[in-house]
């Protein structure tokens, strides 16, 4: 067994207390083997977390990762007309090798912001794979699936990809890998595809991803076809359980708060997103008095524009409190719990806790800076205070991923490079 100690810092204990100690880590199973002062002498390898906070990684529970090559292609519209006229069109030339170097882009923005786990719904999900093998990231990945416009047997076969992929690579990359079959939407995936390919899923095993009421115009079509709000119809094709997790949850109603509680279905909440797109503002703090467990997300580097995930604690705890009209909704230490263990049970992750017996996920976060003066509360820091820029070490299944801000699985420069060409080439092509 090779042993690793993040020794000399404090630690954001699962109680979230923060503690003086060391954490060792066995870097072949991946996982915590202490937290207590003094570990330090009995490891192979220190990474110095002195001065530093020891923190779970943070899950980014909603997102598509290539479209980093999208940053800032197209900005400043709502949601419809963003996704027909300049999205869809440019996501229409995407190939395996854009998707490559968009993916690897993403895996370097977050590696070095603190990010050790994320869920991606996007195409040509084999070269995102590979991407997350190379980083030593973990992730729930899987075809994102979209029926209308499409004749009958395009869309039969790309629900059928979604299932085919989400079999093949499930526990690829030494277990780091988990799938799901990932229908965009409710409304974007007719209701006979649902019927057919949902049971067959179940069958499987996997689990579900899809956007749920997003916008209001994304509830009128369900309500047309089904005469029901869409998570109604979505509890009804069997698409609800606790092993689901949506994204979004903007415009929901109590009823359907309610079904999430009950069927215990996590809800990621994607503040900046909503905010970029104008969506509107998720009721979080009812979703977490009625029991929904509720992760947080970037979504797609285009409607954000960044992934780091620090930006989304603080945006959750601002927007909360506008939703709610209450300072008190959304607190520090909700938005920390929604980034860690929401995000890690959202994905179905052992992860998202410092803590003996759990995944060796974690960030170190830099706390010796200006913006980090004085240190009243570490919980409060965490969601106000710092940035992505601020992490000094990322480890991830007890692998080093960047130490002293150097990412180590992949280089930097290149993977920046690649990602240029990509995207100027792409939109190119969009555009021809
Ligand atoms: N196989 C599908 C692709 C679906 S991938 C998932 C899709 O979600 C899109 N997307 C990104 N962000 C959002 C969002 O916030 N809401 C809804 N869709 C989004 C993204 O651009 C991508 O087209 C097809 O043939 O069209
Ligand atoms: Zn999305």
């Amino acid at each position: 067994m090779s042993t690793l100690a993040v020794a000399g810092g404090r630690v954001l204990l699962p109680n979230h207390s923060i503690e003086q100690a060391d954490v060792l880590v066995d870097a072949d199973a991946g996982e915590i083997l202490d937290v207590a002062p003094d570990l330090a002498p009995e490891a192979d390898e220190t990474l110095d977390a002195s001065g530093g906070l020891v923190i779970p990684g943070l899950v980014n529970a909603h997102g598509h990762a290539a479209m980093t090559l999208l940053r800032g292609y197209a900005d400043d519209k709502p949601l419809e007309a963003w996704l027909q006229e300049d999205i869809w069109p440019a996501e229409a030339e995407l190939t395996p090798e854009d998707v490559a170097a968009g993916t690897r882009l993403a895996a370097v923005e977050m590696i070095r912001s603190g990010t050790t786990a994320f869920a991606d719904m996007y195409f040509h999900v084999g070269e995102v794979v590979e991407a997350v093998r190379e980083a030593g990231l973990r992730a729930r990945v899987g075809h994102g699936v979209v029926t209308v416009g499409k004749d009958e047997e395009a869309a039969r076969a790309d629900f059928a990809e979604s299932l085919s992929v989400a079999e093949e690579y499930d526990g690829a990359a030494d277990g780091r890998i988990r799938t799901a079959v990932m229908p965009h939407a409710p409304h974007t995936v007719g209701t006979g595809y649902f019927e057919e390919f949902v049971p067959a899923a179940r069958e499987a095993g996997l689990p579900f991803h899809f956007h749920l009421n997003e916008t209001e115009a994304y509830l009128d079509p369900v309500a047309e076809e089904a005469g029901v709000r869409p998570t109604e119809y979505a509890d009804d094709l069997g698409l609800l359980a606790e092993d689901t997790w949506v994204a979004h949850g903007v415009h929901l109603d109590s009823g359907e708060v309610d079904r999430l509680a009950e069927s215990d279905t996590a809800v990621v909440h994607c503040p900046a997103s909503n905010m970029k797109l104008a969506s509107g503002m998720a009721p979080v703090q009812a979703m977490l008095d009625a029991g929904v467990p509720v992760a947080l997300g970037t979504d797609g580097a285009a409607s954000n524009n960044d992934l780091d995930l620090f930006g989304e604690l603080r945006d959750a705890a601002m927007l909360g409190k506008l939703a709610a009209d209450d300072a008190e909704a959304v607190d520090a230490d909700a938005a920390v719990r929604m980034a860690t263990e929401g995000g890690a049970e959202a994905l179905g992750f052992d992860g998202g806790r410092i803590e003996a017996g759990a995944k060796a996920d974690l960030a170190v976060v830099d706390l010796e800076a200006a913006h980090l003066t004085p240190q009243h509360d570490l919980v409060s820091h965490l969601t106000y205070a710092v940035r992505g820029s601020d992490v000094r070490h990322t480890v991830c299944d007890g692998a080093v991923l960047m130490r002293d801000r150097e990412v180590l699985t992949l280089d930097e420069e290149a993977v920046r490079e690649r990602a240029e060409e990509a995207a100027s080439e792409l939109v190119a092509r969009a555009e021809d």
